[in-house]
């Protein structure tokens, strides 16, 4: 079958205004590698010396600067620059890391320790991902961010923002549905169940300048399900926020917020005109 030739004349037309990605692949296959490098419990061979990391250290950088070399007409500044701003941020984000692999394990009874969450906690993984994430959002670095932020999301199903501010001791259990919005803060031990949003209020464009999602101070639970909205709505610490609450204003700090729906339980047996 031979391809509509008025189509393929526009598709090449749109091929030729538009620019390619070369380093969309390059940049979650770097950040993999980066994964292993700082964490050895995910890495398959063992380090038998400082310069063997050392050496290891020195191809990373070198894959950086490549993909942002690529992209230095997009970039605010020069491409050696920023690759040194962010690998000078690594002993930072690996002892950030640390503390956000402790806070998981605290926070799940389930956790068989440390090692077990940075093997496989899906909220492990995508903490990662954020951290660096958002040094490149911070750096004005294009794209780059999304790219990493989005790939966590489809392995995981963790949505978090490169732009969302979090503290540190960060723990997410399970984690499937979370969404963190771009103007979200999220101060040290803040803990996250499934189903979270902290989201915004209104989605209009000219919004997009504003603080649109909510501020979680330190020591806040927000369990499965909770919906909480708008860059005014701001959670006082130590608060709990129970599962499924829909909240668009402020918490005091050491509240408890919960609702109660009426749930019915019967025996199946017994008579009842209404049906299931
Ligand atoms: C998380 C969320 O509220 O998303 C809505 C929209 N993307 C925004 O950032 O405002």
């Amino acid at each position: 079958m031979t391809m509509d030739k008025e189509f393929i004349n526009k598709l090449f037309a749109y091929h030729q205004s538009t620019p390619p990605m070369p380093y969309r692949s390059s940049v979650c296959d770097l950040l993999e590698k980066v994964r292993e490098f700082l964490f050895p419990q995910l890495s398959e061979s063992c380090i038998v010396s400082p310069a063997q990391l050392e050496a290891q250290y020195q191809v990373l950088y070198a894959k950086m600067l490549n993909i942002l070399v690529g992209m230095r007409k997009e970039l605010r500044d020069d491409p050696e620059k920023l690759t040194h701003q962010i690998f000078e941020k690594f002993p930072q984000i690996h002892a950030c890391l640390k503390k956000d692999a402790e806070a998981i394990c605290e926070g799940d009874p389930a956790a068989s320790g440390v090692d077990q969450v940075i093997r496989t906690y899906p909220g492990f993984k995508a903490i990662f991902s954020h951290r660096f994430a958002h040094e490149l959002y911070l750096l004005d670095i294009p794209l780059l961010p999304r790219i990493i932020s989005e790939n966590a999301h489809s392995h995981t199903g963790i949505d978090i923002h490169p732009g969302a501010k979090i503290g540190a001791y960060f723990c997410i259990d399970h984690g499937t549905g979370i969404v963190i919005g771009e103007t979200t803060e999220i101060g040290d031990h803040v803990k996250l169940y499934q189903g979270v949003t902290l989201g915004a209020l209104s989605v209009d464009k000219s919004m997009a300048e504003t603080k649109r999602h909510p501020t979680l101070h330190d020591h806040v639970v927000v369990y499965a399900g909770a919906t909480i909205l708008g860059g005014h709505t701001i959670i006082g610490e130590n608060s709990t926020i129970g599962g499924n609450v829909w909240l668009t204003s402020s918490v005091q700090k050491d509240s408890v917020v919960y609702h109660r729906p009426q749930i019915i339980m019967k025996n199946k047996n017994e008579a009842s005109s209404e049906s299931a």
